[in-house]
């Protein structure tokens, strides 16, 4: 991929036309005129209009949008009189055709009682809202959820009300989330949904997004600091979870830190905000169980991690505008006046790269083939497709269970919880950190929370040794 030209010239709004006649070709319709709209917002020169102006005005015939294909083909005549490089036989002939069309649309439409022209298609899912209403102190989850706290397990969910199976809990935005670099050209590296036609960084080959608002919000925010570092971090093998313990920062402004460090160890009041990093710094980190080897090991990342930063402009608030190499970072000696700076968010990188190791969360995409005309049998071989990592503060804050009571999935960037099950008014809602009892046994299952999340799992499977579905026999069945 190579560099888009820069935002607002003449030679982008080409790009945009010319483009616009490939997705007629793919028939996206939806796209192309998308794609008309911004080359005439960018100024694509006048005598050569006519072309994407009918192009256009065919487009709204297919999608059956007639009243705004009678404007467009009006477009089309009257661009014509400027298009004074086109041969003049062909010109004749295209105003012939639009004024004919013209003609045929407006009699059709008088016809019809000029019946108003269908919406356009949403190409985004909307926002997933609950349906109830929302918990007050969590707005993220739904009022049948409270959080409870105890000594030995922490934080965890459970039910204010008896909640039946199938009920939305929760839908949450990331607080930060990372698509993995393989996904970052097919992906919009905002909001993970797959990109039909993709809008790129005009400073950078190495992302796209799928919408300019996507873009903007990016470039607005960590996107403006990371354009020129992306390529070093992916190249130096490091996780998607120490990229998202980057991105936890680059997100925000540095006087955004400044202005909250000092009240980051005192316990949050008020309402719990998925947007508000104090939550994030206040998740479980086993600050106290860790070894002077992981602490070795994790600060080691967090100084490269903070020199990226370094050099990505962060510090200085001016985003830097070439890309950067492993060497620039080796030789960098320490800069005298980013000594504070480097220690502050050297700091918060290394709380966040702990935070991450027990509380983030992988975005999947359910991939499905396309079904083959004519063929009604629908062969369930969707697959779940691992995207991103991400961090969702509340959904952060239920605890497992082997026999959870919820399941997840994504709507774009949003996690979506609902009950799998009837809970009863009191009981916890659990969520699944990976084993589930009917198909893991129960020392394999013990093995693994205790080596990921550090605690010793003591959910009803688990304490009355339940078997798995293979252990079962038909008996057991019939007697349970
Ligand atoms: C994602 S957090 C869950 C919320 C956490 N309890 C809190 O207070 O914020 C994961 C951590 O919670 C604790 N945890 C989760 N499930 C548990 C369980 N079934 N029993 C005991 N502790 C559990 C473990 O310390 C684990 O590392």
């Amino acid at each position: 991929m190579t560099f888009m030209p820069d935002k607002e010239t003449e030679e982008l709004s080409i790009l945009y036309a010319n483009r616009s006649a490939a997705l007629n070709h793919l028939q996206q319709y939806e796209d192309v005129l998308e794609d008309i709209r911004k080359c005439i917002s960018l100024g694509y020169p006048r005598h050569l209009r006519y072309k994407v102006f009918e192009r256009r005005a065919r487009t709204l015939l297919v999608l059956k949008r007639n009243q705004e294909a009678i404007s467009a083909f009006q477009d089309t005549i009257t661009a014509l009189d400027e298009a004074n490089k086109f041969d003049k036989e062909k010109r004749q002939k295209m105003r012939t055709d639009s004024k004919l069309m013209l003609e045929i649309l407006n009699k059709g439409l008088t016809l019809a009682g000029n019946p108003k022209d269908p919406e356009p298609l949403k190409r985004k899912p909307p926002k997933p809202k609950l349906p109830g209403k929302n918990n007050r102190e969590y707005p993220a989850a739904s009022d049948a959820i409270q959080i409870d706290y105890e000594e030995s397990r922490g934080r965890f969910a459970t039910a204010t009300r008896d909640i039946k199976v199938g009920e939305m809990l929760l839908v949450e935005k990331p607080h930060s989330g990372v698509l993995l670099a393989e996904y970052s050209k097919t992906h919009c590296q905002h909001c993970f949904v797959k990109c039909p036609i993709l809008v790129p960084c005009p400073k950078c080959p190495n992302v796209i997004f799928c919408s300019e608002k996507c873009l903007e919000a990016a470039q607005k925010s960590y996107h403006a600091y990371e354009c020129h570092i992306v390529p070093l971090l992916w190249k130096s093998g490091c996780s998607v979870t120490c990229f998202i313990a980057l991105r936890m920062i680059t997100q925000n402004k540095k006087e955004y830190f400044t202005k909250i460090v000092s009240e980051l160890d005192s316990k949050s009041s008020g309402v719990y905000k998925t947007d508000d990093y104090k939550n994030i710094y206040n998740l479980v980190s086993h600050e106290d169980k860790r070894t002077k080897q992981d602490f070795l090991h994790r600060t080691q990342m967090a100084a490269f991690l903070v020199k990226l930063l370094e050099v990505s402009g962060y510090f200085e608030g001016k985003p830097r505008s070439k890309p950067v190499d492993f060497d620039e970072i080796k030789s960098m000696a320490v800069d005298d006046k980013h000594k504070n700076d480097l220690a502050l968010f050297g700091g918060l990188i290394l709380k966040n790269l702990q935070v991450l190791q027990f509380n983030a969360h992988e975005v999947f995409e359910l991939q499905c083939p396309r079904p083959k005309p004519g063929k009604n049998i629908i062969k369930h071989t969707g697959k779940s497709v691992f995207l991103a990592g991400a961090v969702f503060p509340t959904l952060a804050l239920f605890n497992h269970s082997c026999e959870p009571s919820v399941v997840r999935y994504f709507c774009g960037p949003y996690i979506i919880i609902r009950a799998v099950k009837n809970i009863n008014k009191g009981e916890e809602v659990s969520e699944n950190y990976g084993p589930i009892f009917t198909t893991v046994p129960k020392e394999k299952r013990q093995a693994e929370l205790k080596e990921q999340y550090w605690f010793d799992c003591n959910c009803i499977p688990c304490k009355d040794n339940w078997p798995t579905y293979q252990e079962m026999t038909e008996n057991y069945m019939r007697f349970k």
